[in-house]
């Protein structure tokens, strides 16, 4: 089966919680402190491999863990980081987070990474606290949460080459006759017209994806016009292979249904109509494709590259997908988005929001958020940092210019405390 969708969960890993210790040594009348930081959580990466074609593996596995990190000891040992999740995608694959819609990146190259969930810092032990107005913190953070977020994945790049030609010319022969794999594309969202699509496999790890462009004559002719979604799959296609009826089998010329088809071409779609082309006279096998043969040679040699063949008896085919194979080295792949980003910016938006749920204040945002997740909330001390941490925020005038009296309850996460003025 062929998938070009899919949606996921990733996490990256929490951070390890920062360790709250002291120096119990003997001989050593005062321990300072001494508890180490927890370890970074791991990142979910996505990397291209040239290798895969199909998005089909997300399908049966849909939620992707980093490591997390591991927590602090005492003896200022600190956590270790954890492990990075690296997950492989084929190339055409765009990410999109599924709340906003927000383009995280494409994926276009072999090799290339792209970090789509952050693992959370490592929370700090309690030796980082130390300073001249405290000597002994007994406060350590804990880790930050790693990010987490359901991704929608597309993939776009899916034929190389797209195959053209009047119905009946021999397309669905010619794909089956030549490629090993036949997926199926499923999920379609409109269900007139399926592509037809087949891996072409050369050995050695050599293949490129043909896809049929059903249904050109009767779409552009009817002014139906092929679905969005399809139409999106073969702007993608390098090179066109333009297919021809050679016997005349309908009674028609190969010639003139050459020209026809590549004048709806240009009708229907210009970028598609510009792309490399080459010729191929189908039938070969019948007497009367001879005669035509050679018109369609005086006609067109020199301007395209002709290829006659038999999809039928197999004849001529391996010497035409060599030549496509070589042609499509030739043709580099164009980028596939035009905004591609610079950097992926991870939840941006306002510092925090404040509304009010059965009387209570409730105040969310990511960094106010991270801040009391990494908050140990029995530590007094600890309590008291973050109520300065969010004095330096404008928490305080932000709930003020809410109308937050004295004595009202505010509540972020699970810590809820009272709105002192
Ligand atoms: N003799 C002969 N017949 C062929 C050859 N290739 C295709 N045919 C026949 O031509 C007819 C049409 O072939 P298809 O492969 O279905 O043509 P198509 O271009 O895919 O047509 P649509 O699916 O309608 O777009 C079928 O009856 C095939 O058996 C060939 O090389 N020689």
């Amino acid at each position: 089966m062929f998938y070009d969708r899919a949606r996921i969960y990733v996490k990256g890993g929490d951070g390890g919680n920062g360790c709250a210790a002291f120096r119990r040594e003997k001989y050593v009348a005062e321990g300072g402190p001494w508890g180490g930081d927890g370890g970074k959580g791991g990142d979910v990466i996505f990397m291209g491999d040239g290798g895969l074609r199909t998005l089909v593996d997300f399908r049966y596995q849909r939620h992707y863990k980093a490591g997390r990190g591991r927590h602090g000891r005492g003896k200022n040992m600190h956590g270790r980081t954890g492990e990075d999740l690296v997950v492989r995608v084929p190339l055409g694959t765009v990410i999109r987070a599924e709340d906003s819609g927000r383009l995280l990146g494409d994926i276009t190259r072999d090799g290339q990474r792209l970090v789509v969930a952050r693992g959370g810092r490592g929370g700090r032990g309690n030796a980082r606290f130390a300073g001249p107005h405290n000597k002994a913190p007994t406060m350590a953070e804990k880790g930050e949460p790693g990010e987490e977020l359901w991704l929608m994945l597309e993939l776009k790049l899916l034929a190389d080459v797209g195959l053209i030609g009047y119905p009946n010319a021999g397309k669905s022969t010619l794909i089956s006759r030549v490629s090993a794999a036949r997926p199926k594309i499923a999920d379609y969202p409109f269900t007139t017209l399926t592509p037809n699509l087949g891996v072409v496999s050369l050995g050695e790890g050599k293949s490129f994806v043909m896809a049929d462009i059903p249904g050109l004559i009767e779409g552009a002719h009817g002014g139906a016009g092929l679905g969005h979604d399809f139409l999106r799959h073969v702007e993608r296609t390098r090179l066109l292979v333009h297919v021809l009826d050679t016997a005349g089998t309908e009674g028609r010329d190969p010639l003139a249904d050459f020209q026809v088809i590549n004048r709806e071409l240009a009708l229907y779609n210009e970028a598609l109509a510009g792309r490399p082309q080459i010729v191929v006279p189908n039938k070969m096998d019948l007497p009367e494709s001879e005669d035509n043969l050679a018109r369609i040679k005086d006609a067109l040699a020199g301007k395209y590259e002709i290829f006659p063949i038999s999809a039928v008896t197999g004849a001529g085919t391996a010497e035409l997908i060599g030549r496509i194979y070589d042609l499509l080295q030739e043709i580099p792949a164009e980028p596939l988005h035009a905004e591609e980003p610079a950097e992926v910016v991870h939840h941006a938006g306002p510092r925090f929001e404040i509304y009010r749920e059965d009387g209570m204040l409730v105040v969310t945002g990511r960094e106010i958020e991270k801040h009391v997740a990494m908050t140990d909330l029995d530590n007094e001390e600890a309590v008291e940092r973050l109520q300065r941490i969010m004095h330096l925020m404008g928490l305080e005038q932000a709930l003020r210019d809410q109308g937050a009296r004295n004595g009202d309850l505010v509540r972020i996460r699970d810590f809820t405390f009272e709105f002192v003025d």
